[in-house]
């Protein structure tokens, strides 16, 4: 289980020596269950990614905490192996100089014990994300956006992560993409029971991917619904998210 417990966090404005903060996120506090997939949904400039980061540990909170399994993920070994991540830029996400092959390897490096058949495992991965094992061989530069962003994909569950935090992950694909990826998604959830913190500003997505969806705005947190309860929402700001879901 993940846990944040009324996260606070700030940034300097206006240089390095200026006393000016802008408070990004204001007393932040949630949970997600193993196995949930969670969606976080808001504006741009809401304080999504920041909160993103500080799941991942990447940054810490000036106040408040995020706990994994109770431990705090700013310890390296409680995220090592539990946690990981896809980003919108699927396209400076893979090292150029490094193949297909390379990128996997570096993240399955991270894994103790070590995979005693890596190349096998990473066949299966590029299998998994819908991708011939010929892939292997390739750049990053000979990659379509959605290839790119399903080897990002592989290499973010080569470990078995308990957790992905996906961060607009999909935003940058065309249309017809972000739906396979989506699928891709779900399906990769049901084989590796992984909890996911799904950003995005994307209420469809959300509605597709999640179980339970919290509804963001200027750093705080408006409103947490259940998916089946997405109509039932309270909030003005909630309401007008609505207007953009399409129901089948
Ligand atoms: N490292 C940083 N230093 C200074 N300010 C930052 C930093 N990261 C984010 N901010 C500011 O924090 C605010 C929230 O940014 P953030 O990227 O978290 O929002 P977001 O909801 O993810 O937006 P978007 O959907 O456009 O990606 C913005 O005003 C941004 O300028």
């Amino acid at each position: 289980m993940l846990t944040v417990v009324n996260v606070e966090k700030s940034y300097r404005t206006g240089g390095m020596f200026t006393r000016n903060k802008q408070q990004v996120l204001h007393g932040v506090s949630f949970e997600c269950g193993n196995g949930e997939s969670l969606g976080i949904i808001g504006e741009s400039g809401s304080g999504k990614s920041t909160l993103g980061r500080l799941v991942l540990g990447i940054e810490q909170p000036d106040r408040g905490s995020v706990l994994y399994e109770g431990k705090p993920v700013r310890h390296r070994h409680v995220r090592s192996g539990n946690m990981s991540a896809v980003f919108q830029d699927y396209s400076s996400s893979i090292n150029p100089f490094f193949t297909v092959e390379e990128a996997i390897l570096e993240a399955l490096a991270m894994q103790k014990p070590l995979q005693s058949d890596k190349r096998s495992k990473i066949d299966l991965l590029l299998k998994q994300v819908g991708l011939d094992p010929s892939y292997k061989m390739k750049y990053a530069h000979e990659l379509s956006g959605g290839e790119a962003q399903r080897v990002c994909i592989a290499r973010a569950v080569a470990t078995e992560p308990k957790c992905i935090v996906l961060d607009e992950a999909i935003s940058s694909l065309d249309v017809s993409v972000q739906i396979q990826v989506l699928r891709l998604l779900k399906e990769l959830k049901e084989i590796y029971h992984m909890s996911y913190i799904f950003i995005t500003h994307d209420i469809q997505a959300a509605a597709y991917l999640c179980d339970r969806i919290l509804i963001f705005k200027s750093g705080k947190v408006v409103e947490t619904v259940r998916v089946e309860q997405l109509k039932e929402v309270e909030s003005d700001y909630a309401k007008k998210l609505m207007k953009h879901l399409i129901t089948f």
